[in-house]
């Protein structure tokens, strides 16, 4: 059988390199089509790569004519959510001008499935933990925002027949590949797991605590890890599912397990066998106390199962790549 023609935009990004890897893994003809701004290069060393923007309607237009693409998925945007409340026009530009250019060209292309990278943040700060998936969606800054627009605006197209879709609402992405060849190498760097790993390494002083008041078991926020591969892995099912003619869906990707960034930091410094110093400072604008999934319905209708849901196994494999490091 002729190998699925696969276009990945943002693959040379965190989530977009380890899913690509297994993309090609798996037997898939991988595109990526990436403008660098935040991914790298040698990140994609062994598939084919285009550099370009997704507004860049010539330039998007010109690979779409010359390969016939079976599904897209669209990891490309900005992703910094203090940045997005200093500078929310920048990101409605990218994420979401800038999908809605991808799903104009994809509709005249004739490419049907699409797998869209949404997040946690769609839900803002919900009342209940586990969060699910028919939980209201009132985002609290603006990169949420640009996410739920363009679930709303994949919701209406697949209602009409132009598309059919599955959104991924990521909970904390975290850890590297097995192999140390790609990991997380964001400029600047706002996470938790490699920031600790940062100051493990002597690369900074300390590391801060963003407010230890909130109503939880330690007073510091609680999130839900996932490893980057079951997260790469959650594509594929996602991808398969769509091709096999599944019908459009939201699905939460988290282990449905919260840690502390008081656990988070214990951890580190346990599997790094380094002392370092944290300081605690006041709480960060905008984040919500709890964040963490329900994921019975990801598990039910993609079969998608956890493989690396262990918070040891996550923080050794970013501090593999933290040492490292090779971009
Ligand atoms: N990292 C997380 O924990 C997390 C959580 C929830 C959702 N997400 C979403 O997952 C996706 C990937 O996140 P990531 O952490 O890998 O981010 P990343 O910044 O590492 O990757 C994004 C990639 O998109 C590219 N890109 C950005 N704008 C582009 C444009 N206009 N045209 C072409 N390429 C462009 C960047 O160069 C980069 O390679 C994003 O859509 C993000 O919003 C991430
Ligand atoms: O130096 C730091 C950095 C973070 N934190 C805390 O650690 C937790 C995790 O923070 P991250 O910045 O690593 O991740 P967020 O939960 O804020 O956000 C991430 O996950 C979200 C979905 O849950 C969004 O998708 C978002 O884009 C993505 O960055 C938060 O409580 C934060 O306050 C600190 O205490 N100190």
């Amino acid at each position: 059988m002729a190998k699925l023609n696969i276009l990945v935009t943002g693959g040379a990004g965190y989530i977009g390199s380890h899913t690509v890897k297994l993309l090609s893994e798996k037997g898939f003809n991988v595109v990526v089509y990436d403008n660098l701004s935040n991914g790298h290069r040698e990140a994609v060393e062994n598939v084919k790569f285009v550099e370009g923007d997704i507004l860049d309607t010539e330039r998007l237009s010109s690979l779409l004519s010359e390969v016939k693409f079976d599904a897209c998925i669209h990891f490309a945007a900005f992703i910094e959510v203090g940045e997005s409340v200093k500078n929310p026009l920048k990101f409605y530009k990218n994420n979401v001008a800038g999908t809605l250019n991808l799903l104009t060209l994809l509709k005249k292309y004739n490419v049907k499935n699409f797998v869209f990278s949404s997040t946690a943040a769609v839900y803002g700060n919900p009342e209940k933990t586990p969060i699910k998936e028919d939980f209201e969606l009132k985002p609290v800054n603006p990169y949420g925002n640009t996410k739920l627009a363009v679930e709303n605006a994949l919701r209406d197209m697949s209602n009409a027949g132009e598309i059919s879709y599955i959104a991924l609402r990521y909970f904390n992405a975290s850890g590297a590949d097995e192999s140390g060849l790609i990991g997380e190498s964001h400029n600047p760097e706002t996470h938790l797991i490699p920031l600790v790993l940062k100051t493990a390494k002597g690369e900074r002083e300390s590391i801060k605590i963003f407010g230890t008041d909130y109503p939880t078991k330690d007073g510091t926020c609680i999130r839900d890890y996932i490893h980057v591969n079951d997260l790469a892995n959650a594509h594929i099912l996602a991808l398969n599912y769509l091709i096999e003619g599944g019908k459009s869906d939201v699905f939460n990707c988290g282990y449905g397990i919260g840690y502390s960034v008081r656990e988070i930091i214990d951890t580190a410094k346990k599997v790094t066998g380094i002392d370092f110093r944290v300081e605690e400072t006041e709480r960060r604008e905008g984040d919500p106390a709890v964040l963490v999934a329900d994921n019975k319905k990801i598990k039910k209708v993609l079969n998608w199962k956890p493989q690396y849901n262990d918070i040891e196994y996550i923080i050794q494999t970013a501090w593999n790549w933290e040492k490292n490091k090779r971009f």
